[in-house]
C-alpha cells in the first residue's frame, strides 16, 4: 500500500482494519486477554457469555472465560475473530471440540518472552505482517529443515543454526513423543505438537513451515488416514504457522479445503520422487507442476536422481517454468549426491541443513555456507569488496560483518575505513569490485555520486546502506537507509502495527537529521500526530508534525503512545521528566490503561540517569540503542549480502560490548 505522508511517500504502512477479537481463556488466566489487549493497543473487556460481546465496542478485545461456554457451535456467529488461548505450563485445558469452532488457537507459557510472541502471532494471524511478500522479493530463500524428535533439542542452538536461513521447517513426522512406557509411538499427538509449535516460535522470528511428510516421500506419517493429514495441516492453521506443507497425493477435497482456511498462512505443495525413474523432460512433470500450482502458493518438487544430466534436466524444465506460469514459484531440486548441484541452482525455499543438526533431512542436502562456497567455485557469486565506512571499528560494527561473512562461507571481504571524505567514499564506489558499504554516520542523499536511492532515503535525507545488484544490464547501485527499519522492527517487536495507527508520538532531538529516520519510521506506522521537542520539522516531512515550544503546548495536545529521544547522551537528562509527565496514566484501572512505548536512540547514560531504565521502571516498553542497532544490522545484512541473520544471534554474536 502506498500512502502519501505530505511528501514522505511511504509505500510499507502494514496494517489496515481495527482488528476485532474474542479471546476465550482458561479459568484464572484472564490476565492474556490484558496483555493481547495491550499488544493491540486497544482495552478489554471480560464478558460473561456469548451474547454479551455483542454489545461491546469494536475497539475493545473481549474475554470470556472457556469454562462458561455451554454451546460451543454459538462461538463462529459471533463478528469477531476468535482465539482460544491456553497457558499450558499451567492446568492443560486444551479442549479440540471447542477449538474446532474458534478460528485461532494460541498456546503459551507464563515465561517472560509471552509478550513477543503474543505480538507476532496477532500481527500475523490479523494480516498486518506478510513474511510470504517478503520472501517473495528476496533472490533466494532457503528453509531449515530441523529434524529433532523433540525441538527443545534445538532450542539452545538456534540462533546459530538459523544463520542464513529464511524460515525453519518444523518436521512433524519426525517429533517423536515420550511416552510412559517409553514405547516409540508413530504420531505423535495433536497435543504434543501444538507445544512443539509453541516453543519453536519463542525461540525464533523466522516464518515456521509445518510439514507432515508421508512414509512413501521419506517420511513418517502413515498414509492409510489422509484425514491424519488434515487434522494436523488444519491445527497448524490455527496455530497461525506461516506455511503448512501439504503433499500432492492428498485427496483433492483435503488440498482445497486446506486451501479455502488457509487465512494469512501459505500453502507450499509438495511432491517427492523416490522411483528414481522420475525425469524431468517428461509431459508428467509440466502436469505435476500445473496440479501443485492449484492450491500451492509454492510447488515443491523433488526427485531422486542418478546421472549429472538430471540436472540439466531439471534447468531446463525450470526455466519453462518460470517464462510459461508468472505464479506460483517453483522450488525444484534433485536430490542424492549427484542432486547437490540443483540444490545451489535452486533459488525458491531450497532446504539446508546445519552440522549441528542430529540427521540431514535429505540424502544430498547442504548447508548454507555450503551453497555459498558452492556457488562461488562455480562463477556464480563472485568475490567482492564490501565496506564499512566511518565509526565501524571501534563499536565491533565491522569485525561483526566479517563474522557473518564467515559463518555464511560468503567470499567477500570488508574493509573498514575510518577516515574518510566524500571524495574518498566516491572513489570506492567507482571500483569494479565494490559490493557494497555500510555508513556511519549516514551521508547525505544529496551526494551527487551517490548513484539511485530508495525512497525511504530520500523522504529521510540520509544513506547508511550502499547495496550492490547483479542485473542482466550489469551492477546496479541503490543508496538505502535500514536505520527506520531497524527503529521500526524495533517498535512493533511488542505492539502489533495497527495499535500504533492514529497515536501520537513525541521525538526529541537536537536537529532534525538525528530524527528523520525515527519519523519516517513512525510514518510507516500510520502514526500521527508527531510531536518534536528540540528541533524544527522540516515542510516535507508533512503536516501532522509539530513542534512544542513550551510546557503549554505539552497541556494541550493527545498524550503520546511513543516517545522516542535521539537527543546525545549528555542530553538525554530532560527525557526522565517527560517520562514522569506521561505516565500519570498509569493510575487508571488497567484494562483503560494502553501500553506506552519507549525508544532511546542515543548511548544514553548508564546508572541513575538511564532514560531506558526509568521508562521501564515507570511501566512503558523501552529499547535501548542496542536493540535499534541490532535490527538495523539484520537489515544492513538483508541488503548488503541478501542473508538473513537472526536478531538474537546480532545480540548474541556481537557481544556486550559493541553496541553500549
Ligand atoms: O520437502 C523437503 C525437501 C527435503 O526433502 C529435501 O530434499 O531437502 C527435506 C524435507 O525436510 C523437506 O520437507
Amino acid at each position: 500500500m502506498t500512502k502519501s505522508v505530505g511528501v514522505m511517500k511511504i509505500e510499507e504502512i502494514i496494517h489496515n482494519e481495527t482488528p476485532r477479537l474474542l479471546v476465550l481463556f482458561d479459568r484464572g488466566q484472564e490476565d492474556i486477554v490484558r496483555v493481547v489487549a495491550e499488544v493491540l493497543g486497544q482495552r478489554h473487556v471480560i464478558v460473561e457469555t456469548l451474547e454479551g460481546a455483542a454489545g461491546q465496542p469494536d475497539n475493545a478485545v473481549l474475554g470470556l472465560d472457556n469454562s462458561l461456554i455451554s454451546q460451543p457451535q454459538d462461538i463462529p456467529t459471533k463478528s469477531r475473530t476468535v482465539i482460544t488461548a491456553h497457558c499450558i505450563d499451567a492446568q492443560d485445558y486444551r479442549d479440540e471440540n471447542l477449538t474446532a469452532f474458534c478460528d485461532y488457537e494460541y498456546l503459551y507459557t507464563q515465561k517472560q518472552f509471552v509478550r513477543r510472541d503474543v505480538a507476532r502471532f496477532m500481527s500475523f494471524v490479523l494480516g498486518q505482517i506478510k513474511p510470504h511478500d517478503d520472501l517473495r522479493k528476496k533472490a533466494r530463500t532457503t528453509l531449515l529443515s530441523t529434524t529433532f524428535p523433540d525441538i527443545r533439542a534445538a532450542l539452545p542452538n538456534l540462533d546459530i543454526l538459523s544463520v542464513g536461513a529464511d524460515s525453519v521447517e518444523l518436521r512433524v513426522d519426525l517429533l517423536q513423543e515420550p511416552t510412559a512406557d517409553s514405547a516409540v509411538i508413530s504420531v505423535p499427538s495433536i497435543m504434543y505438537v501444538g507445544e512443539q509449535v509453541m516453543l519453536l516460535r519463542q525461540r525464533t522470528e523466522l516464518p515456521i513451515i509445518f510439514t507432515t511428510r508421508c512414509t512413501k516421500e521419506n517420511g513418517r506419517f502413515p498414509m492409510d488416514d489422509p484425514m491424519l493429514f488434515y487434522t494436523y495441516l488444519r491445527k497448524a492453521l490455527q496455530w497461525g504457522c506461516e506455511y503448512i506443507d501439504v503433499e500432492l497425493w492428498l485427496p483433492e477435497g483435503i488440498r482445497q479445503k486446506l486451501a479455502s482456511e488457509k487465512g494469512s498462512s501459505r500453502i507450499i505443495s509438495a511432491w517427492h520422487d523416490f522411483s528414481g525413474r522420475f525425469k524431468w523432460s517428461s509431459a508428467e512433470a509440466q502436469q505435476l507442476f500445473r496440479d501443485g500450482a492449484v492450491y500451492g502458493d509454492i510447488v515443491k518438487m523433488i526427485a531422486l536422481v542418478n546421472t549429472t544430466e538430471e540436472n540439466y534436466e531439471l534447468e531446463y524444465f525450470r526455466s519453462i517454468i518460470q517464462t510459461t506460469y508468472a505464479h506460483p514459484p517453483l522450488s525444484g531440486l534433485n536430490m542424492g549426491p549427484v542432486g547437490r548441484l540443483s540444490r545451489t541452482l535452486n533459488k525458491v525455499f531450497t532446504p539446508i541443513t546445519h552440522p549441528l543438526l542430529p540427521m540431514i533431512a535429505a540424502p544430498g542436502q547442504l548447508s548454507a555456507a555450503e551453497i555459498n562456497s558452492t556457488l562461488h567455485s562455480m562463477g556464480q557469486m563472485p568475490k567482492l569488496d564490501m565496506y564499512a565506512i566511518g565509526n565501524v571499528r571501534h563499536n565491533g560494527q565491522a569485525m561483526f560483518f566479517e563474522k557473518c561473512l564467515n559463518e555464511l562461507s560468503l567470499p567477500h571481504q570488508f574493509l573498514s575505513i575510518e577516515q574518510t571524505s566524500p571524495s574518498s567514499i566516491e572513489r570506492f564506489i567507482s571500483r569494479p569490485n565494490f559490493g557494497g558499504a555500510h555508513i556511519n554516520p549516514p551521508l547525505a542523499a544529496s551526494a551527487p555520486y551517490l548513484p539511485r536511492l530508495s525512497n525511504a532515503a530520500t523522504a529521510i535525507g540520509q544513506v547508511d546502506t550502499v547495496a550492490a545488484h547483479t542485473t542482466p544490464s550489469g551492477k546496479l547501485l541503490i543508496g538505502d537507509n535500514a536505520t527506520w527499519k531497524g527503529i521500526r522492527a524495533t517498535l512493533t517487536r511488542e505492539f502489533v502495527p495497527s495499535a500504533y495507527a492514529g497515536q501520537a508520538a513525541l521525538v526529541l532531538a537536537s536537529h532534525e537529521a538525528q530524527a528523520a529516520a525515527a519519523i519516517f519510521a513512525l510514518g510507516s506506522l500510520g502514526i500521527g500526530p508527531i510531536y518534536t521537542i528540540g528541533f524544527k520539522p522540516k515542510d516535507s516531512m508533512g503536516a501532522n508534525i509539530h513542534q512544542f515550544r513550551g510546557v503549554e503546548d505539552m497541556k494541550k495536545v493527545q498524550e503520546p503512545l511513543v516517545i522516542v529521544s535521539a537527543l546525545p547522551a549528555e542530553k538525554s537528562f530532560v527525557v526522565s521528566p517527560l517520562l514522569k509527565h506521561y505516565s500519570h496514566s498509569a493510575n487508571k484501572p488497567q484494562s483503560q490503561r494502553p501500553g506506552k512505548v519507549f525508544v532511546d536512540l542515543s548511548n544514553g547514560v548508564r546508572g541513575k540517569g538511564d532514560s531506558v531504565a526509568t521508562a521501564a521502571s515507570l511501566g512503558w516498553t523501552a529499547y535501548g540503542i542496542a536493540d535499534v542497532n541490532a535490527w538495523t544490522t539484520v537489515e544492513t545484512l538483508r541488503l548488503l549480502v541478501g542473508q538473513n541473520v537472526p536478531f538474537d544471534f546480532v545480540r548474541l554474536a556481537a557481544g556486550r560490548s559493541l553496541y553500549s
